[in-house]
C-alpha cells in the first residue's frame, strides 16, 4: 500500500503507528507536540511538519486525536489536514468522536473531492501494541476496501458499519457500557473489602462466572493497589460517556445508570485523576476504597 500518514502520537497512535511500521509499512508522522515524533523517526518513520505536510506527501491519513475538539482542529485550522485533501486522498479519522463532528469532518473532506472514513477502534494500549484492536469503520466503502490491509495490521476484527456516524455511534455505545461496568467494579471491590471478604478472592470468583471479562481480570489486581498507570485515560472515558448521554438524549433514551457513572469520572476529573487510567474512578467509591490494600 502507498505511504500512510499518522496524526496524532498519543498513547493509541503511537502504538498504532509502531505496529504499521513493524508490518513494513511506510508512514509519516505528526503530532502537535512534535518531540513526541522522535520515538518514531527510530521505528523508521518520516516526520511532517503539519498535518497538511502529511496530507501533501500521503494519499491516505490515519487521526488519532483526543476528543472532537481536537479532531475538528487538525482538519479545519491553518496547515491543518483540509487544505491539501483533494481528490484521490483518503482520511482516516480513528479517534473517538460524536456523530456530529464525524459529520462535518467528512461532508469538508466529501466537498473537496476527497474520500472519508471513520474508525473509531475498540480496545487499548495493549491491544493496540499487539495489533488486537476491533475497528468500527463506517462511510466510504471503497476507502474501506483500500486500507483494509492497514486495518488487518492494526486490528483483529474490523467491521463496516454504513453511514458515517454509525461508527462513531457504535463506539460509544460501547464505551458507555464499559464505563458504567468499570463503576459497579469499583463498588463491588470496595463493598467485598468493606464486609470482611478478600477483593482478591472477588476477583477469582468473578473470573469463573458469566460476568467474567478481560477488563476485570486486567485491572483489578492494579485498582486493589490503588495503582492506575494510564492505558486509557480517565478524561477520555468521561468525554465518551458524555457523548453517549447526548446520544441517549437525542434519541430519548433513558440512561440512569450511565449518567450515575459519568457523575463518578467527572468527580475523579475534580480530583485531579484525569490523566490517571480510567479506573482510577475506583477513587470515588466512599471512603472505602482509601483502606483497600
Ligand atoms: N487509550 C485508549 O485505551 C483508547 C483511546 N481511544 C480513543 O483514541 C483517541 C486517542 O486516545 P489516546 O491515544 O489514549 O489519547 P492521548 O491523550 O494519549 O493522546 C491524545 C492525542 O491527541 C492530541 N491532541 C489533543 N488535543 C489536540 C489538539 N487540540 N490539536 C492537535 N492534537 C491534539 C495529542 O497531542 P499532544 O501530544 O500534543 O498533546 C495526542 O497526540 C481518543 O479519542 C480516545 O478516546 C480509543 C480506544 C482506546
Ligand atoms: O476506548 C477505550 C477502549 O478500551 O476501547
Amino acid at each position: 500500500m502507498e505511504e500512510i500518514g499518522f496524526l496524532g502520537m498519543g498513547i493509541m497512535g503511537k502504538a498504532m503507528a509502531i505496529n504499521l511500521l513493524r508490518h513494513g509499512f511506510k508512514v509519516t508522522v505528526w503530532n502537535r507536540t512534535l518531540s513526541r515524533c522522535d520515538e518514531l523517526v527510530q521505528h523508521g518513520a518520516s516526520v511532517g511538519e503539519t498535518p497538511a505536510a502529511v496530507v501533501k506527501k500521503c494519499k491516505y491519513t490515519i487521526a488519532m486525536l483526543s476528543d472532537p475538539a481536537a479532531a475538528l482542529s487538525v482538519v479545519f485550522d491553518k496547515d491543518g489536514a483540509l487544505e491539501q485533501l483533494c481528490g484521490g486522498k483518503g482520511y482516516i479519522d480513528m479517534s473517538t468522536v460524536d456523530a456530529d463532528t464525524s459529520s462535518k469532518i467528512s461532508e469538508a473532506i466529501t466537498s473537496k473531492g476527497g474520500s472519508f472514513l471513520e474508525g473509531p477502534v475498540s480496545g487499548s494500549k495493549k491491544p493496540a501494541e499487539d495489533g488486537q484492536l476491533v475497528i468500527l469503520a463506517a462511510g466510504d466503502k471503497a476507502l474501506y476496501d483500500h486500507v483494509l490491509p492497514a486495518f488487518d495490521v492494526l486490528g483483529k476484527k474490523s467491521f463496516f458499519l454504513g453511514q458515517v456516524g454509525n461508527g462513531a455511534k457504535m463506539k460509544l455505545v460501547v464505551n458507555m457500557v464499559m464505563g458504567s461496568m468499570m463503576n459497579a467494579f469499583s463498588e463491588g471491590i470496595v463493598l467485598a473489602d468493606k464486609s470482611g471478604l478478600d477483593p482478591h478472592t472477588l476477583l477469582d470468583v468473578l473470573d469463573l462466572g458469566a460476568i467474567a471479562n478481560p477488563m476485570f481480570k486486567m485491572k483489578g489486581p492494579a485498582m486493589i493497589k490503588h495503582s492506575y498507570p494510564p492505558a486509557f485515560p480517565l478524561k477520555h472515558q468521561q468525554k465518551d460517556m458524555r457523548l453517549a448521554l447526548a446520544l441517549g438524549d437525542e434519541n430519548a433514551v433513558p440512561m440512569p445508570v450511565a449518567a450515575a457513572a459519568n457523575e463518578a469520572f467527572k468527580k475523579a476529573r475534580s480530583l485531579g485523576l484525569g490523566d490517571h487510567d480510567f479506573s482510577a474512578v475506583f477513587e470515588t467509591v466512599g471512603k472505602g476504597a482509601q483502606s483497600s490494600t
